[in-house]
């Protein structure tokens, strides 16, 4: 059983209530549970298959979930990219290996089985892409409607190629995230539609489950975890999740929660940096990784919070560190991820090269979303295809051979 708590005044909601924020005052939700009442030990759960529902007993849903087999992604070892930094223990959880390729899979199955269990008719979330490709293909495993609504000319390729096809209705609006967050809020509020953009309190219950998955693949808590930070939901959520353990017994200590921006996109940076008790929005974010072009991070407070109770870092990358980090990624490791994903690698490199951490930590580095769903930024960085005719000297004298 599970209640709704308002993060900032407590007061308690029942977990029927169809809110987004505290309808006292504004502040944002968590849910809790009671965690006395959960009998089973660590080890019950490592006989189980990973993935987000290994950890069933800790999550909201009461129903058949909604399920395309989320979760249970790759821990890699990143080995010469460690030793080119001086890092032997550096590791990255491929979150790109998700059924639509990015971590929203984990929200979405949660939110979207939420949104049956409450009986809701129609889903709705604003998106930099990978939410709606998420939302679109669990609402259609759902056999529910959903509405997306992107910011126009910002979203790759992949990302609305996938939510078209899985059914959605697509609106392009003529503003930024941010401008069609509170829209798309506003349309679900006025018209009884399921919001299942990450203020959605249970959308991070799945998330969480990254931070889980984690330790029970590497076999311990990581000193450091690093992910790259847009509307803050996913960091806040991996560190919701691991409180839950260290309450439980289940870990003793919590990893430095790391969050990594886009230079041109960093309100929480600053605020960290400069000690701010909330942030100062972006009024125009930009940068080449779309996926974190948010100005005004809607779970900034609880991000804030995890960042700092862990004794965290956060730091900005430009474009060109970001992208530079996605080619290494592909070429020495074999990783192919998104640019918004690369930054929390290019995050930990800018941190060691600063000297603000200590290079025999374990880190774990969140890549948030697959190569694949942004072909056009990755073609741009590479040299075309050679054409030769189809003889065998065309082939040798193309490869020098
Ligand atoms: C690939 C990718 N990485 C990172 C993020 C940022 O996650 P959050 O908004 O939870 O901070 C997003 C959000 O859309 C994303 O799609």
């Amino acid at each position: 059983m599970h209640r709704l708590v308002c993060i900032h005044c407590k007061k308690v909601y029942s977990p029927e209530s169809v809110i987004y924020t505290c309808p006292a005052c504004g502040h944002l939700l968590a849910v809790e549970y009671d965690l006395d009442a959960i009998s089973l030990s660590r080890s019950d759960l490592l006989a189980r298959p990973l993935s987000v529902w290994r950890y069933r007993e800790l999550l909201p849903v009461t129903i058949p979930p909604v399920t395309l087999q989320e979760g249970g992604t790759p821990l890699y070892h990143l080995k010469r990219i460690g030793e080119s930094l001086g890092l032997p223990n550096l590791y990255a959880k491929h979150e790109g290996m998700n059924p639509t390729g990015s971590f929203k899979d984990r929200g979405m199955t949660l939110g979207v089985s939420m949104a049956l269990q409450l009986n809701m008719k129609m889903v709705a979330c604003a998106s930099t892409g990978n939410t709606s490709a998420s939302l679109a293909a669990y609402a259609a495993r759902a056999g529910i409607p959903a509405v997306v609504l992107l910011p126009a000319g910002k979203v790759a390729l992949g990302k609305v190629a996938q939510a078209l096809m899985h059914g959605a209705r697509v609106i392009s609006v003529a503003g930024n995230f941010d401008r069609t967050l509170e829209m798309v809020h506003d349309l679900c509020i006025s018209h009884g539609i399921y919001l299942l953009n990450s203020v959605n309190p249970y959308r991070l219950e799945g998330q969480k489950t990254i931070g889980y998955e984690v330790i029970d693949q590497l076999g311990d808590v990581p000193d450091r975890l690093v992910l790259p930070v847009g509307n803050a939901g996913n960091i806040s959520a991996v560190h919701k999740g691991l409180t839950e353990w260290q309450s439980l017994g289940w870990i003793d200590s919590l990893p430095m929660m790391t969050g990594i921006q886009a230079e041109g996109s960093a309100p929480v940076v600053r605020a960290i940096k400069g000690d701010l008790p909330e942030v100062v929005p972006d009024v125009n974010p930009e940068t080449v990784a779309t996926a974190i072009r948010i100005g005004a991070p809607v779970n900034a407070e609880k991000a804030l919070r995890a960042i700092r109770q862990t004794g965290g870092l956060a730091e900005s990358v430009t474009d060109e560190e970001i992208l530079s980090m996605q080619r290494s990624l592909a070429q020495m490791e074999g990783i192919g991820v998104e640019p918004a994903s690369a930054a929390s690698v290019a995050g930990i490199k800018k941190l060691v090269e600063m000297g603000a951490i200590d290079p025999d930590e374990r880190i774990v580095c969140v890549v948030t979303g697959h190569l694949l769903k942004d072909p056009e930024t990755v073609i741009k960085q590479c040299s075309p295809p050679t054409e030769i005719d189809a003889t065998l000297p065309a082939l040798l004298s193309a490869l020098q051979l």
